[in-house]
């Protein structure tokens, strides 16, 4: 479904159930960030990872330790499947338009309703990125540009100060934009 003109979003997925298939390094990735978000992760898979293992020790996901039968995705919100096993992926896709549950298909895009994108973080903002599933890797290398251009604390911190002293001296809105980006194009610089 990658040809079309995406529709970016950002998902509360707190306490909502996500089933993902497969529990091998990509998925792990997403599980990870699945749970860092506060999903309720139902993995399915014969075979998982050893941190996967790890983390349902610790209950911070639910795993079930075979392969993937339709009646998985009773009461999930979204599904990932990252098996890259033959069908697997046509099945979850098939399944899941049924129930109107979004997919996202790490192996096989044409079976999936949902694309992941890469992230930066600079709290509160998040910087998401996508090739619309066309070229991941070069997603990751401008993901990692943005890194660049937005170092760690300093952006936000210095907008806040800026934005303290405009308040202070009651700075017309119409001007606060353009000294924003003065300074730091000064900053950049430097
Ligand atoms: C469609 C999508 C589905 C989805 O995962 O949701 C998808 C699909 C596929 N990725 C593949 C390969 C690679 N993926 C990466 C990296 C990332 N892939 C991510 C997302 C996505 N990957 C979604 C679209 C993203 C977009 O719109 O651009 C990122 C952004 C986010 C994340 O993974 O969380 C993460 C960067 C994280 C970071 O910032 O570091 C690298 C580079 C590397 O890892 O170094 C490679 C090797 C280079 C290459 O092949 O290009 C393959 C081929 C597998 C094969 O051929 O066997 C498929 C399947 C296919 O396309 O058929
Ligand atoms: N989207 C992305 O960012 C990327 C995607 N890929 C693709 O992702 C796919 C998965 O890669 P890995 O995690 O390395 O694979 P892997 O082989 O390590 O893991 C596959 C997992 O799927 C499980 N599995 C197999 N058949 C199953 C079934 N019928 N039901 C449920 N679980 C089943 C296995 O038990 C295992 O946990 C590959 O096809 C790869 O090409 C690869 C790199 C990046």
């Amino acid at each position: 479904m990658a040809e079309r003109n995406l529709y970016p979003l950002f998902l509360h997925v707190q306490d909502r159930e996500v089933l993902v298939v497969g529990a091998g390094s990509v998925a792990e990735k997403k599980v990870e960030d699945l749970v860092s978000a506060g999903a309720r992760v139902r993995l399915v898979a014969p075979r998982a990872t050893k941190r996967l293992r790890a983390l349902a020790k610790e209950g911070a996901l639910t795993h079930h330790a075979r392969a993937f039968t339709e009646a998985d995705l009773e009461g999930a919100w979204l599904a990932v499947s990252a098996t890259g096993a033959r069908g697997v992926a046509k099945r979850v896709f098939q399944e899941a338009e049924r129930r109107r549950i979004f997919v996202l298909a790490v192996d096989d895009p044409k079976h999936g309703s949902a694309i992941s994108s890469s992230v930066v973080r600079r709290d509160p903002f998040v910087v998401a990125i996508s090739s619309s599933g066309q070229a991941p890797a070069l997603t990751r290398l401008v993901r990692e540009l943005v890194e660049q251009v937005l170092p760690e604390d300093h952006w936000v911190r210095a907008a806040r100060e800026l934005r303290t002293r405009w308040r202070a001296e009651g700075a017309p809105m119409g001007s606060r934009f353009a000294e924003l980006v003065r300074s730091f194009k000064a900053r950049a610089t430097k």
